[in-house]
This record gives C-alpha cells, sequence and structure tokens, in this order.
C-alpha cells in the first residue's frame, strides 16, 4: 500500500480525468450541439481544458470561446463574451442528449485504473466515486468498463445542491458510510477535488495526467501525488 493510505477507511474518487479518460466524447457532444447552433466547433484540444466543472460550465466555456471565435473582428471582445441564458439552456441541453446517446465509446480507464480499484476492493476498503458529470452518465459508463460494482455510493455533480470545489459532497460521502473525515482519502486529478477534500477534512491524493486546465496539480498541495493509480496498491 501507498503511505498515504496509512490508516485510511474510505477511499473516494473523481471520475473524469482520474479514472477515465472522457475527453474524446464529451468533445464529441459538445461539438454536436455547437454545430445544431451553427456556431464554430471546439475540438478535442481545447475541450480538455474545459472539463471538471460539470456540463453547465463545460457548455458556457464552449459558448464563450465560439461566440468570440465568430465574433467579427474588431467587435467589442468583452460583449462578444456574455453567453445569453437561453442560448446557454439550448447548448446545454444539446450537450445532454447527445451525450446521452454516446457517453463512452471514445472513452478509456486510464493505466493502473482497474487494477487500483480491484486492489483496494481486495482489501475490503468502501469506495466512493463523487464527480461533477451529471449523475445520470455515471451507471453507463461504469457499466461499458465493468466497474459499477466497485463502488458503494456514487455522487454526480447534481446529486446534491453543492458540486467540488465544495466539501458537501465528501462530507455526505463520510457520513453516509460513518468514516470521520480524517480516515478518509479524496483522489482526483484537478484542484477541485484537491480543495474539496482539503476543506472535507479529508486525506487527498493527486494524479498529474489529467484536466486541471493547465497548472499542475501538485500546486494545489495535496497529501500526494502518483503518476499511476496502480502506486496506490
Ligand atoms: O466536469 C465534469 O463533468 C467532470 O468532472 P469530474 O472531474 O468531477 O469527474
Ligand atoms: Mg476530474
Amino acid at each position: 500500500m501507498h503511505p498515504v493510505m496509512k490508516d485510511i477507511r474510505l477511499v473516494t474518487f473523481d471520475l473524469d480525468g482520474t479514472l477515465i479518460d472522457s475527453v474524446p466524447d464529451l468533445a464529441r457532444a459538445v461539438d454536436a450541439a455547437l454545430l445544431e447552433l451553427g456556431l464554430p466547433t471546439a475540438g478535442e484540444a481545447t475541450v480538455r481544458d474545459w472539463v471538471g466543472n460539470g456540463s453547465l460550465v463545460l457548455m458556457e466555456r464552449a459558448l464563450r470561446h465560439a461566440i468570440t471565435e465568430s465574433a467579427p473582428s474588431g467587435m467589442d471582445r468583452k460583449s462578444s463574451h456574455e453567453v445569453d441564458a437561453d442560448l446557454l439552456a439550448r447548448a446545454h441541453d444539446g450537450f445532454l442528449s447527445h451525450y446521452a446517446k454516446d457517453p463512452a465509446s471514445r472513452t478509456r480507464l486510464y493505466p493502473g485504473s482497474r487494477e487500483a480499484l480491484d486492489g483496494l476492493r481486495a482489501h475490503g476498503l468502501p469506495l466512493a466515486l463523487v464527480t461533477n458529470k451529471p449523475a445520470a452518465f455515471i451507471a453507463p459508463i461504469l457499466e461499458g468498463f465493468g466497474l459499477q460494482d466497485h463502488f458503494s455510493l456514487c455522487l454526480g455533480g447534481d446529486s446534491l445542491p453543492q458540486k467540488k470545489p465544495d466539501p458537501a459532497p465528501l462530507l455526505h460521502v463520510a457520513e453516509h458510510f460513518a468514516v470521520p473525515p480524517r480516515a478518509c482519502l479524496m483522489i482526483g486529478d484537478s484542484r477541485h477535488d484537491i480543495a474539496a477534500g482539503k476543506a472535507a477534512g479529508f486525506r487527498t491524493l493527486a494524479v498529474p495526467y489529467g484536466y486541471n486546465h493547465g497548472e499542475p496539480v501538485a500546486d494545489c498541495g495535496p497529501d500526494g501525488v502518483v503518476e499511476s493509480l496502480a502506486e496506490l496498491v
């Protein structure tokens, strides 16, 4: 076991950018929604920097980018960044329906994810999943990888009124399993995971390969960083 696991009795994972590289499918749904609105598409490399705050913020970022791209040159850049609420609602609905049709065909588990989940379960540790992704997508994705039975509790970004970086979802998990936060570990790829973990009183572990808006996640002060989740077990 990795030293960060000492005395840990419950492990909570982030999903996107930590266990799975979901950007190929997210980007396809984002681009399909933009196309329907007659807006320029973004592409996978750009969408990679927008993931981690849930689907509404994802589409807000996509619209800001698309509106700026399609603004006539010389147009005031500030006003071109304002996103109309109706347009955002339509773009978000479009994203949700495209993503629901195909949430996982190009999504991949990162090397080490399965080994870590299997190994931790074999040690008898309860596992939870806390993602900012809408909860409806969690089961279809986990089922696609045969991982649905590994998690005793899964929360999405819309499961509670608050989402990461708010500590509420993590505190909910700790209470659900009646484990004190200091004996819980949060593992994630972004500053929101580490901030939520610290605010909840969890120990925190970061992976450096996910989506953290170009900033090294080690700078957020996690208790540890692992290159691969396989190092956990
Ligand atoms: O923003 C998302 O939709 C996914 O975020 P996650 O990294 O919390 O799984
Ligand atoms: Mg993440």
